[in-house]
């Protein structure tokens, strides 16, 4: 099993690559060394008490002493409730899960919603396992990587994987007392030329799993090169002998380990995402096997946070899991939010604050957001401008916050991008009132566009209902 946590460690690094999003420029909760929060800061504005509390909460995942908490955000629709969620996801460091959840994801056909969530909960759940291992750890003296003739000329900086076939190579490492060289084999060279080692460097080999690991450049080494890089960080050459043993740690989530270990459904699962239901047994001796490492030492569990979105999409029978859920010792800290007000719970005929019942509801911490100031709208938009890179008029952007005041602040965010697509169109450089006009009458805000049902309701499929728009919507106009 140690060579396929390895292989899920890397293959985790991966899907922490992000694409522009609704929520790329949140880089952080924006909080000062002891906890307050700045006005503006790692792309949060505004929301400071909500933004504090979360840094609370922040704080006491860190310590690691609570597991089963429930926080709630409750606050109007575009009031940063998600925003607050990521920014807190943000905060944790690498080896804290995070995991998400849309209450709406619940009700989809392939499991059961206590399958899901227990699925959610696992994957929230963290297991720092330690190993031992043989790692070969030097400076290098030199790399040579030769393809075989007629295939190209030697190219010891090649990126190309899938050239590693055929090629050969050596590598002299060496230590304060001695030095040796290594015939490289395609794996390792692949590695090698991927890492971009060079001489000078200073790097770790994990003689089972084939990982290179760069763990800086040689201070002997520093004046020998006048091109470094402000990142580049210097180390000492390794002491003594070359080959050692050292203690690794893997950070995996109990859910990448049910997965693993599900003969249905096996390791590739976690790539598709397709796991399905995973069988209670397995998760029963996953459970032992991990209670077991613990009191030998050998692994720590990391409670990391559950953040379940649309929280009254949730019907009694998901609040009662999680009642029960919260009381397990290993529980993840749970973040919900919700943007309704007094509703129905769902599978039941009883209305209670945000859908949720009295019992859930009195083990939450509850932080509210509230809308946001005009200026606060102005500054959002400008951050998401340079986020978006669209360079936009000042005259712009005061129109764009007026219509983020009267429409929705998620409205106004969605122009920018349309208007720099107008923009463009017309070949400017600069988005200006004119593009802002332009897609305002191209796309309604949910105001207008209700107005216009309200008009035109007679000429729409199934408008029978009488007085319009009913009470449950209308919660969200
Ligand atoms: N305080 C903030 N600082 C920076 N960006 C924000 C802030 N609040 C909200 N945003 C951005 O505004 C947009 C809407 O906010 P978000 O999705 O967090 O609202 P929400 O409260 O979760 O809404 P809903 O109830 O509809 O789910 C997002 O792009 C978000 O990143």
């Amino acid at each position: 099993m140690a060579a396929e946590l390895k292989k899920l460690s890397e293959s985790r690094d991966l899907t922490r690559i992000e694409r522009i999003g609704a929520h790329s420029h949140i880089r952080g909760l924006g909080l000062d060394s002891s906890l307050e929060a700045r006005a503006v800061s790692e792309g949060m504005v505004g929301q400071q008490p909500a933004r504090k509390a979360a840094g609370l909460i922040l704080q006491l995942i860190k310590e690691g002493k609570i597991a089963g908490r429930a926080v709630l955000l409750a606050g109007q629709p575009g009031t940063g409730k998600t925003a607050i969620a990521m920014g807190l996801a943000k905060s944790l460091g690498e080896e804290t899960p995070f995991a998400t959840l849309s209450g709406s994801e619940l009700f989809s056909l392939e499991m059961s919603k206590t399958e899901a969530l227990t699925q959610a909960f696992r994957r929230a759940i963290g297991v720092r396992i330690k190993e031992e291992a043989e790692i070969i750890e030097g400076e290098v003296v030199e790399i040579t990587i030769d393809r075989p003739v007629g295939v190209g000329a030697s190219a010891s900086g090649s990126s190309s994987s899938a050239s590693a076939g055929g090629k050969t190579g050596k590598l002299t490492l060496k230590t304060t007392d001695m030095e040796t060289l290594y015939e490289l084999g395609g794996k390792m060279i692949e590695a090698l030329t991927k890492e971009k080692v060079q001489s000078g460097d200073v790097i770790a080999l994990d003689k089972a799993s084939g990982k290179v690991t760069k763990l800086g450049r040689s201070i002997g080494r520093s004046r020998d090169y006048d091109a470094v890089g402000p990142h580049t960080k210097f180390v000492r050459c390794p002491e003594g002998e070359l080959q050692k043993r050292k203690e690794v740690v893997h950070c995996v989530t109990l859910h990448e380990i049910d997965v693993i270990n599900s003969r249905t459904q096996g390791f590739l699962a976690l790539f598709t995402g397709d796991t399905g239901e995973i069988r209670a047994e397995v998760r029963e001796q996953i459970d032992t096997k991990v209670a077991e490492w613990r009191e030998e030492g050998k692994a720590d569990i990391v409670p990391g946070v559950l953040f379940i979105d649309e929280v009254h999409m949730l019907d009694i029978e998901c609040f009662s899991f999680l009642n029960r859920a919260l009381e397990n010792e290993m529980a993840p800290i749970l973040v919900i939010a919700t943007n309704r007000g007094i509703t129905t719970i769902r599978g039941t005929n009883y209305r209670s604050p945000h859908g949720i019942p009295a019992d859930f509801l009195d083990r939450l911490l509850i932080i509210s957001t509230q809308p946001y100031t005009e200026e606060e709208i102005h500054k959002i938009i400008e951050i998401r401008c340079d986020e978006e890179e669209v360079e936009m008029s000042k005259d712009s952007k005061v129109l764009l916050t007026k219509i983020g005041t009267e429409t929705s602040l998620r409205y106004a965010i969605h122009l920018i991008t349309v208007a720099a697509l107008a923009c463009q169109k017309r070949r400017g450089k600069v988005v200006e009132m004119e593009d802002i006009s332009r897609v305002y009458s191209l796309f309604l805000d949910v105001k207008r566009s209700t107005q216009y049902l309200m008009e035109f309701q007679s000429q729409y499929m199934f408008s029978e209902v009488p007085g319009g728009v009913d009470e449950e919507d209308a919660m969200h106009l």
